[in-house]
């Protein structure tokens, strides 16, 4: 049996919903609590399968994580017996390599497998190794593992060829307890970088800059424990919002900063969507005179990557033609062959997909490839005519903390339901 996840046409969406903690911040954080031999308390850590995934490397190194509930741990990495991560679990998904800077950092020494994640054709991590060979680390790369060492880690002026939040969360880590002073240049301004850097120095660290293209970082000699909240999910909001101008009604989210999605609303005001902003809220409707636009990714605080599949979606409900381009992962177009199958009428040359919206579309048995398409595939089937069904959800629960639960908490009409015939996961934890 496998499960599946099945969704009809939804009705005008409405209520409230509290955003969730960051995925991609809390994985750093995680592994930053290896910084310290104090126990780190993490709170607002979303119960994903991504974190089930870095706390299974962190137990089977000896770190202890005591849940004190579903969204706060208390992270202990005092008893850290080795610092060889399982190479298969480590190669399941992207973020393990935040263990290579934290780890390096205290012990000098790494045994780690290739990154994995979401297969978006190329994932290099050369300006992760650039970084820290210049913090002096040597690398041995192997079949399915490599190995980072050090005698020590001294600080340097690091420059990279391009923006990376992985590379700079890393440098971060590790320059936290180099000797001397590190200058990242070039650096990534995502708020996870910023969420990273906020916890190192609530330990005890020296990092400036954090949030700017230039961080400073003064290495120290140790790190304290803290406690800490990790910022809500930017893209879960970002997505949910979309489902207001799919469906129509009204939607407020609370536990949300606006400002991280300062480029995401801005697109969605030019499709026709109206908020009323708060601190920590946002209420958002969709007037009915909504027009296509032309979306491209970049860095932040440019339209994050992992908002461009959800839009795509939310632009084939859409009169007239539409354009997404994606210029951080140019083949990250995997939910497009699926949203075709539901009548969709995309074209993707190069990395843009032309987008011809209003198309009616109708229930399919569809793929979630990778976790952010799964959410794409959640936005078309909320306006697709019969019964949509996703297989292969993993990908989405990589990511979404109870994401049936969510959708249905705003009036979609979505289930689970096991099924017969298990099919291959496809593209799961791969490559
Ligand atoms: C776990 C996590 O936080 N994942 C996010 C993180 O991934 P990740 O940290 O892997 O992505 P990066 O920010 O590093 O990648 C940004 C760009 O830099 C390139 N690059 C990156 C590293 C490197 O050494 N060399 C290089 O060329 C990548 O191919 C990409 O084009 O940021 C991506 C871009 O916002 C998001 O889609 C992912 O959801
Ligand atoms: C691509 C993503 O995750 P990862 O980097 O872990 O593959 C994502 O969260 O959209």
């Amino acid at each position: 049996m496998t499960r599946v996840i099945k969704i009809e046409k939804s009705k005008e969406v409405f209520g409230t919903v509290e955003i969730p903690g960051a995925k991609n911040s809390a994985l750093g954080l995680v592994a930053a609590c290896c910084l310290t031999t104090k126990p780190v308390v993490l709170t607002g850590i979303p119960n994903i399968l991504d974190i089930k995934n870095i706390c299974n490397i962190g137990t089977d190194i000896g770190l202890t994580i005591d849940y004190r509930d579903a969204n706060e741990m208390v992270v202990d990495s005092s008893k850290i017996h080795t610092t060889v991560l399982n190479h298969k679990l480590t190669s399941s998904f992207r973020a393990s390599y935040y263990f290579v800077g934290s780890l390096l950092a205290r012990f000098k020494k790494v045994e780690v497998g290739y990154p994995g994640g979401d297969d978006f054709g190329s994932r290099p991590i050369d300006q992760h190794i650039k970084g820290l060979k210049a913090l002096g680390a040597r690398f041995l790369f192997f079949n399915d593992y490599y190995t980072v060492e050090a005698e020590e880690l001294k600080g340097a002026d690091i420059f990279f060829d391009t923006i990376t939040s992985g590379a700079t969360i890393n440098l971060i880590m590790a320059a936290s307890l180099a000797k001397g002073k590190t200058t990242i240049h070039n650096a990534a301004t995502d708020p996870e970088v910023v969420d990273v850097a906020n916890m190192i120095n609530l330990m005890g660290g020296k990092i400036r800059g954090a949030g700017t293209s230039k961080i400073i970082i003064e290495g120290v000699e140790e790190l304290h424990g803290c406690q800490y909240q990790v910022i809500p999910d930017r893209l879960i909001a970002g997505s949910l919002l979309m489902t207001v101008g799919i469906a129509g009604g009204k939607l407020k989210l609370e536990n949300v900063i606006p400002e991280h999605l300062d480029s995401c609303l801005n697109k969605l005001l030019e499709v026709g969507f109206e908020f009323e902003i708060d601190p920590n809220s946002i209420t958002a409707t969709c007037r009915k005179d909504v027009k296509g636009i032309d979306i491209i990714t970049g860095m932040y605080p440019g339209l994050a990557t992992d908002l461009q599949q959800p839009f795509t979606s939310l632009l084939l409900k859409i009169q007239g033609k539409s354009t997404v381009t994606d210029t951080v992962y140019p083949k990250r177009f995997a939910h497009v062959s699926e949203l075709k199958k539901m009548g969709a009428n995309i074209k993707v040359v190069g990395n843009k997909a032309i987008i011809q919206g209003g198309i009616p579309l109708h229930g399919e048995t569809v793929y979630a490839k990778d976790v952010r398409a799964g959410t794409s595939l959640i936005l078309a089937a909320m306006q697709a005519e019969g019964v949509t069904t996703i297989k292969d959800i993993a990908h989405i629960e990589r990511g979404y903390e109870d994401a049936i639960g969510i959708f249905s908490q705003i009036g979609v009409p979505i289930w689970s339901e096991e099924e017969a015939n298990e099919p291959l996961l496809q593209n799961a934890y791969s490559n």
